[in-house]
């Protein structure tokens, strides 16, 4: 059996990898029992402040700050534990846009249902939504049957868009909108940055009737100026009245036909000029790069609809250019491998 030099990065990072799955489930568990949230009011910690504050057996705990160590996110320094600086930031308070939500949604929602993976993947079908009750065709759709789980997964959604919704916000392009179609907008995260930022705009969030109820709880700063939209984006109508449409984080849970399907109703729904964005990941162009945009598409693949992927720019382009908008463009290269693509009616 040929070995490799411990110096070998490859060699290192192949065995991060293969243990990544334990270590991710062990810095969850260490967000659930509060580990982070109390080393950061509290570093340099010994073990039995730690216990006192997880009321776990000291056994139990010694093994799982062992783990959250080994993976980067603990340090121990005579007998005493605090956050590495990267959980410090990231994993330690509960503000809206932190990790920890991000952490749990993933442990309580993508990770369970990639047991399922060779399976979905051999049969061509999302074969992990079995384990959700409903006969709906989406995630999305069956999760509305579980409003406590349908919340983590929002909050856990919301979070990661706050993460990478500052280089969609800060574009000039929305300088001149002024009524926004937000499709598949979600709880209104995406809605309630660009308002927020762009006085003039107001913005219409169009998702299922379940997830609208999130929405209305948070849109309330901004009443007059976003409202809601409940319903299927296949099956009804887009509102009228827009001169702009965006789909964040949307398209890509869908195949190309559907795609085609939404675009040509943007299409249709916009004045001559109107503007449509895409907005989400993108594999790089050769389809090699991109770990968040692999996971991603995985995850739609074997669970949220069987289909979709973070598809590379390029074909955005190509489907808007199908439907019949010009000037299309595509703003590449944005944090956590995001891109932005454009097109005008
Ligand atoms: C990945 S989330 C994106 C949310 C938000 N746009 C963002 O960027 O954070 C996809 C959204 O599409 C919505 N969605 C999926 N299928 C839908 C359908 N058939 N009709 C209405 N909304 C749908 C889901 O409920 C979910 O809120």
């Amino acid at each position: 059996m040929p070995s490799r030099p411990d110096s070998d990065q490859s060699y290192q990072q192949f065995h991060f990898l293969m243990n990544a799955p334990a270590l991710f489930n062990a810095a969850a568990t260490a967000t659930e029992l509060g580990v982070f949230e109390f080393l950061h009011q509290h570093p340099r910690s010994l073990f039995e402040e730690v216990r006192e504050h997880t009321r776990i057996p000291a056994h139990q705990l010694r093994v799982l700050l062992q783990a959250v160590c080994a993976a980067g996110l603990l340090t121990r320094t005579d007998g005493r534990y605090s956050n590495a600086p990267v959980a410090d930031d990231l994993l330690s308070t509960d503000a809206e846009d932190s990790w920890s939500h991000i952490l749990l949604g993933w442990k309580e929602v993508y990770y369970p249902a990639f047991v399922h993976m060779t399976t979905a993947l051999r049969t061509g079908t999302n074969t992990a939504l079995a384990t959700y009750p409903g006969d709906e065709p989406t995630l999305y759709q069956r999760l509305s049957r579980d409003p406590e789980l349908e919340a983590v997964f929002h909050r856990a959604m919301s979070a990661f868009t706050l993460r990478s919704l500052d280089a969609l916000a800060e574009r000039p392009e929305f300088g001149g909108v002024r009524r926004l179609l937000d499709v598949g907008g979600g709880d209104g995260t995406t809605s309630l940055r660009l308002v927020a930022r762009h006085p003039e705009l107001t913005a219409t969030i169009f998702d299922i009737p379940s997830v609208s109820k999130l929405a209305d709880d948070k849109i309330a700063t901004f009443s007059d100026r976003v409202d809601l939209r409940p319903g299927n984006i296949f099956t009804d109508d887009f509102p009228v009245g827009s001169d702009a449409v965006l789909f964040s984080h949307v398209l890509e849970i869908f195949a190309a036909e559907q795609i085609l399907a939404l675009l040509k109703k943007a299409y249709d729904a916009l004045p001559p000029g109107g503007r449509v964005f895409i907005y989400g990941y993108n594999v790089s162009d050769d389809e090699t790069s991109g770990v968040y945009s692999a996971r991603l598409g995985l995850y739609f693949n074997v669970l949220a609809s069987g289909q979709g992927m973070a598809y590379p720019a390029t074909d955005y382009e190509e489907w808007l250019r199908q439907v019949g908008f010009t000037a299309v463009e595509t703003v590449r290269d944005m944090p956590y491998e995001h891109g932005l693509t454009m097109g005008v009616r």
